[in-house]
């Protein structure tokens, strides 16, 4: 087993949430029910997700799940919505409304400007199948990652980043089996579809992600975030292009031509852009 350090940053009640020199573990902890997420559940994920985001010394987040299940021994990385709580408007907490907010924590996996790894340790079902297509990355337990979408067995639908996004992964003929099939496909046939980047022993699985990490961690941030939006823009559209974009403006104000502008503003005189043409 691996022989991390990680240090609470938080306490939550859905998920588990820790950091070791840089890198973020953000793990769904319900095991005895495969790790199927809740609306409290994904309250949780967006807190530890913003919290992540914002913290500089992280530059990449590991998602994966607690295990095995005290119930039977199972491993989960995520099966998805939590189908005991699924009502006709969507995944009901203890307020009754009803909601599908696991797509923020899909949008918020997809525009982070960290590194997001799925580390994929048991079953990856249904939305939680959604969540490891759209992570940056895949690493699979040999033993006990099962890839599996059974959104169609239960009427729902991922029509986003968990079906569109999949084909750009393992193609369309490739895809169109995963979700109307629902079969499924051990890591090693996860990997052969391009779906997932490496196989390694269930033992090794997390020092493997923590060892990319590092490596990750070696490299320039800007370059690794805009290769990352740049990944992204072709299939994002306008949304990709705004945040491409605006690190780019965000690039912009480093120089003195944008200084001169803000300058002149606050100095209440006219500006004087000549000496940038
Ligand atoms: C995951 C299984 C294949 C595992 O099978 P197995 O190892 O035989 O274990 P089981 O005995 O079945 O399960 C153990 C225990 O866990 C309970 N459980 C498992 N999964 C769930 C779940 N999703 N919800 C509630 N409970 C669950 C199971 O009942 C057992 O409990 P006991 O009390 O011990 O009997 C298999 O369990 C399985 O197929 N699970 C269901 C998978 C599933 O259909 N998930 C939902 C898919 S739909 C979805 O996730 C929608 C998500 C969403 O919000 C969304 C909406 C709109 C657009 C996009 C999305 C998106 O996908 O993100």
């Amino acid at each position: 087993m691996a022989n991390i350090n990680w240090q609470i940053v938080k306490e939550y009640e859905d998920i588990t949430f820790k950091k070791c020199d840089g890198v973020m573990r953000i793990a769904f902890n319900r095991p005895e029910v495969r790790n199927a997420f809740r609306p409290k559940t994904v309250f949780e994920l967006l807190d530890a997700f913003q919290l992540a985001e914002e913290d500089r010394e992280v530059g990449v987040i590991l998602l994966t799940g607690e295990g095995p299940s005290p119930k039977d021994g199972g491993w989960a990385f995520c099966s998805g919505g939590d189908q005991r709580v699924r009502g006709k408007k969507g995944y009901e907490g203890s307020d009754g409304i009803g909601r599908l907010n696991i797509l923020e924590v899909q949008r918020l996996i997809r525009f982070s400007t960290k590194v997001v790894v799925a580390v994929v340790n048991g079953w990856a079902v249904g939305g939680g199948h959604s969540l490891h297509v759209v992570c940056d990355m895949t690493l699979a337990s040999k033993e006990h990652a099962i890839f599996k979408q059974t959104d169609a067995d239960v009427a729902s639908f991922d029509a986003g980043y968990g079906s569109a996004y999949l084909a750009r992964q393992v193609g369309q003929k490739r895809a169109r089996e995963i979700f109307f099939l629902g079969l499924n496909y051990s890591a090693q046939e996860a990997y052969e579809m391009g779906m997932v980047n490496l196989v390694v022993p269930h033992n090794e699985l997390e020092q493997v992600a923590f060892d990319w990490a590092q490596e990750i961690l070696t490299k320039s941030p800007t370059a690794i975030k805009m290769l990352k939006y740049a990944f992204n823009l072709v299939d994002d559209g306008l949304v990709g292009q705004q945040i491409f974009a605006g690190e780019t403006t965000r690039f912009a104000y480093g120089t003195e031509e944008a200084e001169e502008g803000r300058n002149a503003f606050l100095e209440k005189r006219k500006r004087d852009f000549s000496r940038f043409r």
